[in-house]
């Protein structure tokens, strides 16, 4: 997607580092706005190129008077006063702007950290709580050790805590706004409902953003970006991302498109026939399988540093969908030069965050094969239509691509598959084909049991370890396997889910008495925080 120059709309959130800045995008593009997220130190070029009409200045870890605490750039106040542009600070936001309009922030004497009751104390048609009365009292999230002690000239207190500290902020004349909680969370009841009359009663923000924009937008962008003589290479999965971004270039380019699934040989059970079977039958995609499993496992043997494994398997992958580009030289005439990926607006925020994604503050958390761990010298030129969307509105768009439900519905799957998934090294004993096993009886009983829908994603785990066991009057020393399942909205945070004991005891015992080699089956209860979904 092209960064919307075209959105007179734009809702442009700069990120000082705050866990919850995706989270602020997700909820106001619910509300039918174009909300993007880039780096809290962007230029004002950067900014004002994209033409924002609003700007969310993120939380962050920082404290506004730290060496080297990141801020807006120079100019941005005389920009966006200039411009008629609405600002609002959200936490660190909020002192940003106290600090540099000429307020005081100290470390608090108390600080608030989770539930918190605020009251309004200010209100006005234009203001923050316009819709609200007077001394009204509403439960939000906060999580601050310091506070505004002196705000700058003209402005005023909205809301205070029950502790009595500034809680909201504003400058209506000047079109400054803050809250010092987080209205993004969902521990922030009405925090939705302040966004939303924030942006369409106070800024007048149209609700202009929908799928079928998106969807009309791309495929602009595509035919513009790719020759009407060149061809693309498309890296499917059978995966919901790459399934629908191959629909969609498919809709803009046509026979064009070359799809290539790899059989890494860290596959699910049956995953190749099944893939490719419903790819012919279902989707009437053209799919070239290549089978590499015996170059991934040797590339991989010995392997157990769950970054190397990453990296190697995003270099193999980019291997061959070269010599995959190579063939169609010889068959076309023509060599692709492009090469379409499913990636995700999460799969680039939680792999090493690339200039511009605006995750400059944070912690790079795991390397996604088709982000991070791509090799630096590859040749083909990314097509990645997918790239600022979140899961589930990429079930909305395929929705609208006519792709099957059932596609749309799976749970996902990670590129490295199950090297994730067998800690340690997975070319050691069996280690694949007895995950296969329990992950294939997992899932089945899932399904069977009508439970697939309402979980986000659900896998078996090999673990490096043996225990010891008594089966058939023997002592036996066999491997360990955990169960996973997530809930989640879109894989940037988790809860496990809660089977009932019946149905994993029924589990576990079909794992220890049809697939040989475990004795012992235990189930992950983290959620993400503090775990990540994937063990590796
Ligand atoms: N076995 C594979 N063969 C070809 N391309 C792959 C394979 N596995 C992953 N990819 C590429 O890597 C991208 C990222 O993988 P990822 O698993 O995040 O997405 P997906 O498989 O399309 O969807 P899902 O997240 O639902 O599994 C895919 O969209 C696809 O382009
Ligand atoms: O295509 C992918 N390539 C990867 O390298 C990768 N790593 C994790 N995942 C998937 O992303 C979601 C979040 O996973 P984590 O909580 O483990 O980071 C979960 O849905 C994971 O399955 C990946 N997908
Ligand atoms: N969550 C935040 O943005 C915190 C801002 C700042 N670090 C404070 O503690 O007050
Ligand atoms: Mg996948």
């Amino acid at each position: 997607m092209e960064l919307q120059k075209v959105k007179s709309n734009l809702v442009l959130i700069l990120d000082y580092g705050s866990q919850y800045t995706h989270l602020i995008t997700r909820r106001i593009r619910k509300l039918s706005l174009f909300s993007l997220c880039i780096s809290g130190t962007s230029s004002l070029k950067a900014i004002s190129d994209l033409n924002p009409r609003v700007i969310i200045l993120s939380g962050g870890p920082h404290s506004v008077h730290s060496e080297n605490s990141p801020c807006f750039p120079d100019g941005f106040v005389e920009y966006v006063e200039k411009n008629g542009v609405f600002v609002l600070g959200i936490c660190y936001g909020l002192q940003l702007i106290v600090q540099k309009l000429g307020g005081d922030v100290r470390v608090g004497e108390k600080q608030e950290y989770g539930r918190m009751e605020i009251e309004v104390v200010e209100r006005e048609n234009g203001g923050l709580f316009g819709n609200r009365c007077l001394g009204d009292k509403q439960v939000v999230w906060m999580s601050h050790g310091d506070e505004t002690v002196k705000l700058p000239e003209g402005f005023r207190v909205a809301a205070r805590s029950q502790q009595g500290s500034v809680a909201a902020i504003e400058n209506r004349d000047r079109r400054f706004f803050g809250l010092q909680y987080h209205p993004e969370v969902t521990h922030s009841p009405e925090g939705m409902e302040t966004l939303r009359y924030f942006l369409f009663d106070v800024c007048g923000v149209v609700a202009d953003w929908k799928m079928e924009d998106v969807l009309e937008e791309e495929i602009k962008v595509i035919t513009g970006m790719v020759g009407p003589e060149d061809h693309v290479i498309c890296a499917l999965s059978g995966g919901v991302d790459s399934t629908v971004a191959a629909t969609l270039v498919h809709k803009a380019i046509g026979e064009r498109l070359h799809c290539v699934f790899v059989d890494n040989g860290l596959l699910r059970y049956k995953e190749r026939e099944r893939v490719m079977e419903t790819f012919q039958s279902d989707l009437h995609l053209p799919v070239t399988c290549v089978d590499a499993t015996e170059q991934f496992l040797t590339e991989l043997k010995g392997v157990v540093d769950p970054e190397k494994k990453r990296k190697i398997i995003g270099r193999e992958f980019i291997n061959i969908f070269d010599s995959f580009a190579h063939k169609l030289e010889t068959k076309l005439g023509k060599k692709p030069i492009y090469l379409v990926q499913g990636t995700l607006y999460p799969d680039v925020i939680e792999s090493c965050p690339p200039p511009g994604s605006g995750r400059t503050h944070s912690h790079t958390i795991k390397s996604h094969h088709n982000v991070g761990g791509l090799p630096k010298d590859m040749k083909l030129k990314l097509v990645e239509p997918l790239k600022l969307l979140f899961k589930d509105e990429v079930r909305d768009l395929g929705r609208i691509l006519n792709v099957p439900e059932a596609f749309l519905k799976r749970h996902p799957f990670p590129g490295p598959g199950l090297a994730v998934r067998v800690l340690g090294d997975v070319t050691e004993g069996n280690a694949l084909e007895i995950l296969r096993q329990v992950d294939e009886i997992f899932i089945q009983s899932i399904k069977e049991a009508g439970l697939y829908d309402s979980i986000w994603q659900a896998f078996a785990v090999f673990l490096p370890i043996r225990s010891v066991g008594v089966q058939g009057d023997q002592r036996t020393h066999s491997h360990v396997v955990a169960l996973r399942a997530v809930t989640s909205q879109d894989g940037m945070t988790a809860d496990w889910y809660n089977f009932e004991h019946k149905f994993l005891d029924g589990v576990a015992r079909k794992i220890c008495n049809s697939v040989r080699g475990v004795n012992r089956v235990v189930q992950d209860i983290t959620s993400k925080p503090p775990s990540t979904i994937e063990w590796e």
